[in-house]
């Protein structure tokens, strides 16, 4: 990775929804790469997603938990080969509860203002407080040097629990918008491997996408060309 001349800073992208570049260190990574390889097996693996229109996306998905298809959330891979989805680890929940704490602080307040990156990021993952949601989904995209994705919301959820971002590979830019339209205003963050992003609260309806990815530009150590996203949810079912 190029040294930077001004390090990335934690930044508040709109009322809660935060950035914390370089949240996962390279070990970090590494395991996440290796559990997503795994992941992408079939049954119930990589598959390229159909939208109602006839169309194709271009990210190629899998999911976890629960199964994600235009526009609702399915026990089995119903717009795949059928197979039950795989069930969405435990660690992965502890991973959302860590991130959601780095961004906003602990539950129930003290290090920090919802929406601000909090000054304590980097505590060990502690046990679920009462008030903390029960993350349950993940989604992993995988885009290649040509993929994309349209300006869209999170909205098949029935919980309102922080989206959790985690980004590996090549870095992409990330269109994060306003909760009324596809349109501007919106601003432009680009999101590295290793990147976090959470967006709850008043940004949980916002609409994002992603017009681009820059191929190559994926630490080479990693070993992954392309990009990998992993949102983490919670279904509230
Ligand atoms: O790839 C990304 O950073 C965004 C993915 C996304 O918005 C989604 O899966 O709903
Ligand atoms: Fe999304």
């Amino acid at each position: 990775m190029d040294a930077e001349l001004f390090p990335r800073e934690p930044a508040r992208v709109a009322p809660g929804a935060v950035h914390l570049p370089d949240w996962l260190d390279g070990p970090a990574q590494r395991r996440l790469l290796d559990a997503c390889r795994q992941w992408a097996r079939p049954p119930a693996g990589l598959r390229t997603v159909r939208t109602p229109g006839g169309g194709t996306m271009t990210a190629r998905q899998v999911c976890l938990g629960r199964h994600w298809y235009p526009y609702g959330y399915a026990p089995t891979a119903v717009d795949g080969d059928g197979s039950p989805v795989k069930p969405f680890p435990p660690w992965l929940g502890d991973l959302a509860r860590h991130a959601v704490r780095d961004a906003y602080g602990p539950p129930g307040g003290g290090a920090g203002t919802p929406g601000e990156p909090n000054p304590q990021s980097g505590a060990a993952p502690a046990a679920p407080a009462a008030s903390e949601p029960a993350y349950d989904i993940a989604l992993i995209n995988f885009y290649d040097a040509d993929a994309r994705m349209g300006m869209h919301r999170d909205s098949d959820e029935k919980a309102l629990a922080p989206v959790v971002s985690l980004s590996l590979g090549d870095t992409c830019v990330f269109r994060f918008g306003n909760t009324e339209t596809r349109t501007r205003p919106y601003t432009d963050v680009e999101l590295r491997g290793g990147d976090l992003f959470v967006f709850g609260g008043p940004a949980r309806l916002a609409f994002h996408g992603v017009p681009r990815v820059l191929p190559g530009t994926g630490p080479p150590e990693l070993g992954l060309s392309g990009r990998l996203n992993i949102t983490l949810r919670a279904s509230g079912l």
